[in-house]
């Protein structure tokens, strides 16, 4: 069937096997508890929530792979979405990587969605979507900094670090997700790095490396990386806060 005529389908993968070092001593990070519901569900809730999506690959830690599935299970999901649950790897590429082995044939496009944004809006997830349904082989939600960024020469740890530049703040964007692909490009750039052995802190930049055009679209201040401590904090209010104004 030519692409012309081939019907779409978007799936979303999250990666939600880390460690959440960062986040300190406790349960999984994709396991804790936001607003009383674990930050999993709330992340597979914003992928159903967009009526493009309608299959979910759930990248689990390996030893929890059983657990989580249970745990979806438990929790309402519209039932139009498919949820799948994979044991994921080391790294955040090869947990990707494994989400992308797990989608059905008939999955044309792509969404990749840390389990630590939770609370990403559909409105963005939406808006990725449409980018890609478009013609856009990745897009990426970014937002303008607010602080300015410097370039170190990295030292040890708590060691004053010297300068080596400040690039144009105005021509940086931090980063988040999903972030959407048409689905054999993402393929290709997988494979490629696998093969070079690199690793990259972001899907789109193994697409960047094929020399494939990257584009970004507005992403939202809720779709924060719950990462630190502190994060979780602001995670509770934001989400008190939508529960005050909306109701869910
Ligand atoms: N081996 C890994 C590492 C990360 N992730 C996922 O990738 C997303 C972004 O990674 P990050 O915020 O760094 O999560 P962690 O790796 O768990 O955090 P830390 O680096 O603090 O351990 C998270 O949803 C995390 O679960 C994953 O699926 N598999
Ligand atoms: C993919 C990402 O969320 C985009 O900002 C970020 O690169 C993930 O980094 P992490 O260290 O794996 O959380």
């Amino acid at each position: 069937m030519s692409d012309v005529t081939r019907p779409r389908r978007t799936a979303a993968v999250i990666p939600a096997a880390g460690r959440g070092v960062r986040l300190g001593p406790g349960a999984p990070k994709a396991l804790r508890a936001l607003g009383g519901t674990p930050m999993l569900v709330h992340a597979v809730r914003a992928m159903a929530r967009s009526r493009a999506v309608s299959v979910v690959v759930v990248v689990a830690p390996a030893a929890e792979a059983a657990e989580v599935r249970l745990l979806l299970g438990e929790h309402a999901l519209p039932e139009r979405t498919e949820v799948l649950v994979v044991p994921g790897g080391e790294t955040r590429q090869e947990s990707v990587r494994a989400g992308l082995d797990a989608l059905p044939q008939d999955v044309t496009s792509v969404l990749i969605h840390d389990a630590a944004r939770p609370l990403v809006p559909v409105d963005t997830v939406d808006a990725v979507v449409e980018a890609v349904r478009d013609g856009a082989r990745a897009v990426v939600p970014a937002l303008p900094l607010a602080d300015t960024v410097k370039e170190v020469e990295p030292g040890k740890p708590g060691e004053p670090e010297p300068v080596v530049a400040t690039p144009d703040r105005a021509r940086l964007r931090a980063v988040q997700t999903p972030q959407g692909f048409d689905l054999a490009t993402l393929l290709e750039a997988h494979a490629a790095i696998a093969v070079a052995g690199e690793g990259a802190t972001d899907d789109a930049g193994m697409v960047e490396r094929l020399g494939v055009p990257v584009v970004v679209i507005p992403g939202h201040e809720e779709a924060f990386k719950v990462t630190r401590p502190l994060d979780l904090v602001l995670a509770e209010a934001v989400l008190a806060r939508r529960r005050a104004n909306d109701g869910f």
